[in-house]
């Protein structure tokens, strides 16, 4: 990142002179960086991958999140009223920088985080969202369709992969109700001052689904402690989503497939970038980890909700 492309961004904003710049993330998708200018502190993203109108429609969910005071390092306006700076790079994004960091599982952390699910599940679905999960049944399929010609010869991963996918396809096309999600609300897309949540980050694979994925999905990142599942934290999850939204009958039916899809849905995601073809140790044992919690999940625990 060069001074004269951070100058050129700075210009649309009134944010005073760059001071320093520190790379935080240097990903496929997104570069972050912390940037320090001569008036304050802010996050700026370089969007290498999204297209832009999947950016324009993060924006204005930040915008809405926003007025609704729901926890996040939000988007910053421009002068013009845009959100959006296109550089050499790739585009351009200012967001707050919030300080904070990744939490430790507990009750108060896991109530915090349960709490802003609850409050993110109640959003009203404007159509303007409408735009399709990218974790999904069809990613599973399209996942399978791939394994006979994946490099990496997996073969075990891929027989349960299989197996579970055919397994949770039901309750993955079951008729439940549908809202804005996040889809990857793990330890790592929060930031929290000790138990204090201070942003849910990362909107950037929001959609809109039924509201069980951010359910299963948040219950494998702040529920499982040694890769088992905890069943106060569950409960706690459970109660303190509740005072913010009702789960319904057929809902809380569904919760052990629902937690179960939450590690398979990651489990999916590790494989389309770019497990099946690139051996990645971290990944794969990030895949086994996932398959042994959904092997060893106590349904009694669940069913204890
Ligand atoms: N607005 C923010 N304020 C403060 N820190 C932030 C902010 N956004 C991101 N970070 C920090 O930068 C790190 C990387 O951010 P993020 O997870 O959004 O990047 P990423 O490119 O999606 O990386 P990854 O793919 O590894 O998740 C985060 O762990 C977080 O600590
Ligand atoms: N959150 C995922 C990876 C996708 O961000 C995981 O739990 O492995």
């Amino acid at each position: 990142m060069t001074k004269e492309i951070i100058e050129e961004v700075l210009a649309n904003y009134d944010l005073g002179d760059p001071i320093e710049w520190k790379v935080l993330s240097s990903g496929f998708a997104n570069e972050n960086y912390k940037l320090v200018t001569t008036k304050e502190t802010v996050l700026l993203r370089v969007c290498k991958q999204q297209e832009r109108e999947a950016i324009d429609f993060e924006m204005e969910l930040m915008d809405r999140l926003k007025s609704e005071h729901f926890p996040s390092a939000y988007s910053r306006q421009r002068k013009d009223g845009k959100f959006v700076t296109p550089s050499e790079k790739g585009e351009i994004v200012i967001y707050d920088f919030v300080i904070g960091k990744e939490p430790q599982l507990n009750s108060n952390t896991c109530s915090e985080i349960a709490n802003a699910v609850g409050i993110l599940s109640k959003l009203p679905i404007d159509d303007s969202y409408a735009k399709p999960n990218a974790v999904s049944i069809d990613l599973c399929d399209h996942i399978i369709e791939r394994i006979p010609n994946a490099k990496n010869r997996f073969d075990d991963i891929y027989e349960f992969f299989i197996e579970e996918t055919n397994y949770l396809r039901e309750a993955l096309t079951a008729n439940l109700p549908k809202g804005i999600v996040h889809g990857d609300i793990f330890p790592d897309n929060t930031l929290y001052d000790g138990d204090d949540l201070k942003a849910v980050i990362d909107f950037e694979e929001f959609c809109v689904e039924r509201l069980m994925f951010d359910v299963g999905v948040t219950i494998n990142g702040f529920c499982f402690i040694d890769n088992k599942l905890d069943e106060s934290l569950l409960k706690i999850f459970i109660d303190t989503y509740q005072k913010q939204r009702k789960l319904t009958e057929d809902e809380l039916s569904y919760l052990d497939k629902y937690i179960r899809w939450g590690a398979q849905a990651m489990i999916a995601w590790h494989l389309q970038n770019n497990l099946l073809d690139i051996p990645n140790e971290k990944q794969e044992a990030r895949v086994r980890e996932l398959i042994d919690r959904i092997k060893n999940l106590d349904l009694q625990t669940v069913k204890n909700n």
